[in-house]
């Protein structure tokens, strides 16, 4: 199988490439950091190590990479690929769209049967409905003709991806540590009957419990210990999870997330505390350092009313149960002055230039009215 994979960072070369090559599949990167790509074609392999004791290590080999400004060798690319993946960032799944269409129309022209064409294309993002929002920014990129037969060809499955890969320092720049917990849950009623399954991935009738899990419990617990690392000095999500009263606020927010959706999912009470605990372990993960700058990141993305913070508040609030962790937690990434983090620098702009209610509704949809908004008003105060 060829898998042709956008983003040749972090989780692209440490999960999906890695996961796709042990799954038979021949990998090629799709990355704009030109040294990246040089790198990649000229050793057309790297090493992945485990952040674990026995530190196993893997060779992922026989990969070719591709500079994504070069939109006709990325179009012709997608135009034989057998599988299409993508590790960038939600916010620039809008970048990568148009060259994603021109693959689509290239490989359609060649191939005008649908069970010739067939193509499924994952966005692996912390985001719900990644993959729906990149099909949506295909489609408009689509000329009418190729949108009919695109409907019948191409799937946009969504997916979660859970693996903590931190920032990399290595003498060699292709080498990733990444924690030997993975899990990649894709939505199979999304792909055509008979779509072969890649061995290591998940396939489930319904994602919307796996990623609301994943994203509430995983991404929520990683960004509370983060901004409150941030306030109180630390370096890194290991050296935050030290301190109790991080680790008391990252709990609290769980129990809050936890609730919530063993309301709405009739998820076993135990088996969730179990993956609580579970994630708090790979926290503290001693083999890993992973930055609190990292985890931290885009917090207009964090804020935002589809997102980790938010939306797990909405819904416990809907449901009648507390959030006064997660409106703390809210409060604290207004307080993510990280001036190197662009959208850290425009929140602490808008803070300066607009009054704290103004900037709460604007990043995070919850009117002045909403009682969510007092909460965070009032927790900010106390940060
Ligand atoms: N690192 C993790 O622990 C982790 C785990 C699960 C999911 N994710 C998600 O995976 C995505 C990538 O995260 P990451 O940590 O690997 O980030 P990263 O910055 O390490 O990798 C992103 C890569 O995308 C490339 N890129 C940027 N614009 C591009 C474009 N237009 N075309 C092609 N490539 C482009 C960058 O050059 C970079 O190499 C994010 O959505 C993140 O939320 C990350
Ligand atoms: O990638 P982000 O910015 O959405 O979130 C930062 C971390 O929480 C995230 O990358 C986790 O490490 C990852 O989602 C674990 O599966």
């Amino acid at each position: 199988m060829r898998a042709v994979h956008f983003g040749a960072g972090n989780i692209g070369r440490g999960f999906i490439g890695l996961l796709l090559s042990q799954a038979g599949c021949s990998v090629t990167f799709v990355d704009v950091n030109a040294s990246l790509v040089a790198l990649l074609q000229e050793k057309q392999q790297y090493t992945v190590k485990l952040a674990s004791e026995q530190a196993e290590s893997f060779t992922v080999s026989g990969v070719n990479a591709i500079n994504g400004n070069d939109t006709a060798l990325v179009a012709a690319a997608i135009a034989e690929a057998d599988l299409v993946t993508t590790a960038v960032g939600v916010s620039v799944l809008r970048h990568i769209a148009g060259a994603i269409a021109e693959g689509i129309t290239l490989r359609l022209a060649k191939n005008p049967a649908a069970a010739a064409s067939l193509l499924p294309i994952i966005a692996c993002e912390n985001a719900i409905g990644g993959s729906t929002q990149l099909g949506e920014l295909v489609y408009s990129h689509l000329a009418a003709e190729v949108k009919a037969q695109a409907e019948q060809a191409i799937a946009f499955p969504d997916a979660a991806v859970d693996r903590i890969v931190p920032l990399q320092q290595h003498d060699d720049p292709l080498q990733v540590t990444v924690e030997p917990f993975y899990e990649w849950t894709v939505d199979r009623s999304a792909l055509p009957q008979g779509t072969p399954e890649i061995p290591g991935i998940h396939y489930v009738d319904q994602l919307q419990p796996y990623i609301e899990r994943k994203l509430f419990t995983v991404n929520t617990g990683h960004c509370v210990a983060a901004y409150h690392g941030y306030l109180q000095g630390y370096a890194t999500i290991q050296e935050a999870m030290q301190d109790a009263a991080v680790r008391s606020e990252v709990e609290g927010a769980l129990k809050e997330t936890g609730a919530m959706l063993v309301r709405t999912y009739s998820f076993s009470e135990s088996e969730h505390q179990a993956y609580i605990e579970q994630i708090l372990e790979r926290f503290i993960n001693p083999y890993l350092t992973d930055e609190v700058v990292r985890v931290g990141r885009s917090p207009i993305r964090k804020l935002s009313p589809d997102d980790r913070l938010v939306r797990p508040a909405l819904l416990a609030f809907e449901l009648g149960l507390p959030t006064a962790h997660l409106t703390k937690a809210m409060a604290a990434a207004l307080r993510f002055a990280y001036t190197e983090d662009p959208e850290a620098a425009e929140i602490q702009a808008a803070l300066a230039s607009s009054t704290l209610s103004e900037v709460i509704a604007h990043y995070t949809s919850l009117p002045a009215e909403h009682p969510l908004h007092a909460q965070i008003v009032e927790a900010y105060s106390k940060l």
